[in-house]
């Protein structure tokens, strides 16, 4: 659990690079893993040509007619990749308000190929090509989104290099854990304005309260909207506004249970009101867009592996002694990190199983069943193609 905390600090990317600022990068990195769980990355190493080109075509996507979207909709690829609309996922029981684009790396790095698909025990599968829209209705998306997910898979592998460094381990540590072919998943959002909703309403849910599933998050705040909320200890809300040539890099289920619950997972959720939607001279803003880029290890690795051996010095940080990390772990890792994603996105995407693998659906939602009572937001949300 975080701490309270009042703001999210900001690290900068300038700082992790340059030999003198190094040490002092680190120990702001060790604070915002232990005591936070979510920081700002300023000047991250993503072209300003890139970003731009991607939030321009992200948000054309989204223009499209909803007939047009939904002809890529996520149920008819078997690799969980696709388009989902606007109330169609529920998050802590409430629907979503947010449309979604759901994308891999499949076929962006070199080595990727269909021999490489992993199934898992129960045969199905999360790396495959994604599904894109015809190129004349917003030319350019596909080569812009692949740039992008090139571009920010290369700021998530040093992290695992600044992260180990951060807590004093080897820096090769979490290198065996990430490799072709990745489960890696980007979740392109679009949240409506509550001027387009009921009006008898105040609040929206963009996306209800969660923690990610994920090693590491690396969002992409798009628009000026200041919608993204961390909770602390305390049960609070703390606003995390976009900060210009920034990412939002929050820890995720994964890093959390492999340090034993040193690096904090962190409630959050995307709350919509009108005020959000008022720019700073009252003009109407449009919709939100949001790239959430979830890193996972890769599907191969196995529960024993994953579970690291931490210095007692490093241990004795964490915060709640009562970290249902490791509860979580063994739910998560009970057979193989694999399948355990598989039986997530199958009781996150039903429709998915239900058109591609109706057996196995069967069995993730008996598992889900008798876990619930672990931990609800816990099994909803450590989805990988969350
Ligand atoms: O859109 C955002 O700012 C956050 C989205 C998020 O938390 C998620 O997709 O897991
Ligand atoms: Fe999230």
């Amino acid at each position: 659990m975080a701490e309270n905390f009042s703001s999210v600090p900001v690290l900068d990317f300038q700082d992790a690079i340059s030999p003198d600022t190094k040490a002092k990068f680190l120990s702001q990195l060790r604070h915002a893993l232990v005591d936070i769980g979510f920081f700002y990355l300023r000047n991250p190493p993503i072209t300003e040509e890139t970003r731009r080109e991607f939030l321009e075509k992200s948000l054309a996507f989204f223009d499209l007619p909803l007939s047009m979207k939904h002809e890529i909709d996520m149920p008819k690829s078997k690799y969980f990749k696709g388009y989902t609309g606007p109330r169609q996922e529920k998050t802590a029981a409430e629907k979503d308000e947010r449309e979604s684009l759901t994308l891999g790396l499949f076929g962006i790095e070199e080595s990727s190929s269909e021999d490489q698909v992993l199934p898992g025990a129960s045969g199905c599968c999360l790396v495959g090509p994604n599904q894109w829209p015809e190129e004349n209705t917003v030319p350019g998306f596909q080569p812009s989104v692949e740039t992008y997910l090139s571009e920010i898979q290369t700021v998530s592998e040093l992290f695992t290099i600044f992260i180990a460094e951060a807590l004093d381990l080897d820096p090769a540590v979490f290198s065996k854990f990430f490799h072709v072919p990745r489960l890696n998943a980007m979740r392109l959002s679009c949240y409506p304005s509550p001027y387009d909703l009921d009006p008898n309403q105040t609040e929206f849910q963009g996306v209800g309260p969660h923690k990610d599933g994920s090693f590491l998050t690396f969002l992409l705040q798009g628009t000026e909207h200041s919608s993204l909320e961390v909770q602390t200890k305390s049960g609070s809300w703390i606003a995390v506004p976009p900060i210009p040539n920034t990412l939002v890099i929050n820890i995720g289920r994964s890093l959390e249970a492999m340090t034993h619950g040193v690096c904090v997972a962190t409630t959050h959720r995307v709350s919509l009101t009108r005020e959000q939607y008022q720019g700073p001279n009252n003009e109407m803003l449009g919709k939100r867009i949001s790239a959430a880029f979830f890193q996972y290890p890769s599907s191969s690795v196995t529960p024993e592996h994953l579970l690291l051996d931490i210095p007692p010095h490093i241990l004795a940080l964490r915060k709640d002694s009562k970290s249902d990390a490791e509860t979580f772990f063994e739910g998560l890792f009970k057979t193989s990190y694999n399948d355990a994603i598989l039986t997530n996105a199958l009781t996150s995407h039903p429709e998915v199983g239900a058109r591609w693998y109706p057996n196995e659906l069967a069995a993730a939602l008996r598992k889900q069943n008798e876990g619930k009572q672990l931990d609800d937001v816990t099994l909803k949300k450590s989805a990988a193609v969350h």
